[in-house]
């Protein structure tokens, strides 16, 4: 096994919801009056992908060894992610031994600094990690947490993010993360309907049930702070992702003025074990929600957790669906996991990146056992029904 080589990498598009869970059709919930910081321009305010939100879709990464074996992850990413994989990053894939995951990150971040960091580059970075993680995974035949040390529990427990929390409440979930619909150029009377509904939603599952929103880098520090104190009578768990991911000072400043007991959370759109080190010294937020297949991978994933578990802040991670739960399984500090309702009311579990994974295991009356993370590697293939592309065929 030690002397298996890489011998192909392949970078394939697809599109419609998946990995680019934004890239729905008309109607989801998940693109509904949804506050961003595009809100501020009146004409992208109703819908994210009239500003572009959809623009990259899925990326697939395939990983090819010596043996025939083949590994892959997808990721958001598309085209541009393609080129990336396909025109640069596979000088280091192809010709290394399938155990070489470190050298091949290090390769990959190092190269590829005079242009990435952040975002993009580290998206595709992420979906190569992945795809060795799997590799190995089916080589060694053995499910990923395996790989990583071995799980901490029996059973994962899910909060839901959708738009209908009352529902998740009757589905099992142990919580509701509702997307913030109105910013601050919406002024006081948007203030006010946010903060109705969650009072009605807070009516409708109780006093016990967490309830969290989601305002996806839209608001400014004064904003967010009305928001929390306005929101603690509600019993708001956590306000999450308020500001501008590159505003560190201000998420520091928003965590000292929020009522005692909310919690501060952000991280989706963070990336790599440098910029999680600003989060966690600059005590940006109690919770960091790290995606794994945007902040650098499984590789990174696991020096980030290490640093957060140092500071004493849990990690939890933003969606990514099989990728995240092979990890929450290995931490103690990720009691819980974040389900997304891509049921386009928000009212059925639905496998998180559907249609493009065959065998993605969904919760069950909000938790998932860790048998059904048993199979080789991430223990998913992909659906030969969805159409894959292959942009740039070297
Ligand atoms: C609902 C949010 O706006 C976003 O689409 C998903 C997200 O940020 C999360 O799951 O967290
Ligand atoms: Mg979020």
């Amino acid at each position: 096994m030690g002397h298996l080589t890489i011998k192909h990498v392949r970078a394939f598009v697809l599109r419609g919801g998946g990995a680019d869970y934004h890239d729905q059709a008309d109607g989801h919930w998940i693109d509904d009056h949804i506050s961003t910081p595009m809100s501020k321009y009146p004409e992208y305010r109703q819908s994210r992908r009239s500003f572009g939100i959809n623009v990259l879709g899925t990326l697939v990464v395939e990983i090819e060894a010596s043996d025939g074996t083949v590994g892959f992850a997808v990721t958001t990413g598309g085209e541009p992610a393609a080129y990336i994989v396909e025109k640069h990053l596979a000088r280091f894939i192809e010709g290394a031994r399938v155990t070489d995951i470190e050298k091949i990150w290090d390769q990959m971040y190092q190269s590829t600094l005079f242009y990435g960091r952040k975002g993009l580059v580290i998206n595709t970075i992420s979906g190569v990690d992945l795809a060795l993680w799997d590799l190995l995974g089916k080589i060694r035949q053995e499910p990923v947490h395996h790989l990583l040390g071995g799980a901490v529990r029996d059973e994962l427990q899910f909060y839901a993010t959708g738009a209908r929390p009352d529902l998740a409440q009757k589905m099992g979930f142990i919580g509701g993360k509702m997307p913030l619909h109105h910013g601050p150029s919406e002024g006081e009377e948007g203030l006010r309907k946010n903060l109705e509904a969650l009072a009605t939603m807070r009516e409708r599952v109780g006093p016990d049930f967490w309830l969290m929103l989601d305002c996806w880098m839209s608001l400014d520090v004064n904003y967010a702070t009305k928001l929390a104190i306005g929101a603690h009578e509600h019993g708001l768990k956590w306000i999450e992702e308020a500001l501008s991911p590159d505003d560190y000072w201000g998420y520091a400043a928003l965590r000292n003025n929020v009522p005692k007991g909310m919690l501060v959370t952000t991280g989706e759109h963070e990336a790599t074990r440098w910029g999680f080190r600003m989060l966690l010294e600059m005590g940006c937020c109690d919770i960091i929600q790290p995606d794994v297949g945007w902040c650098g991978g499984l590789t990174e994933l696991v020096k980030i957790s290490a640093l957060a578990d140092a500071h004493n802040a849990m990690v939890v991670p933003h969606g990514s669906s099989v990728y995240s739960y092979h990890f929450v399984a290995t931490r103690h500090n990720s009691p819980f996991a974040e389900f997304l309702m891509m049921a386009p009311k928000a009212d059925e579990v639905v496998p998180m990146f559907h249609p493009q994974l065959l065998g993605e295991p969904v919760p069950v009356n909000g938790r998932m056992r860790l048998s059904a993370l048993d199979k080789p590697g991430f223990g998913v293939d992909l659906n030969p029904d969805c159409q894959l592309h292959r942009p740039y065929n070297r």
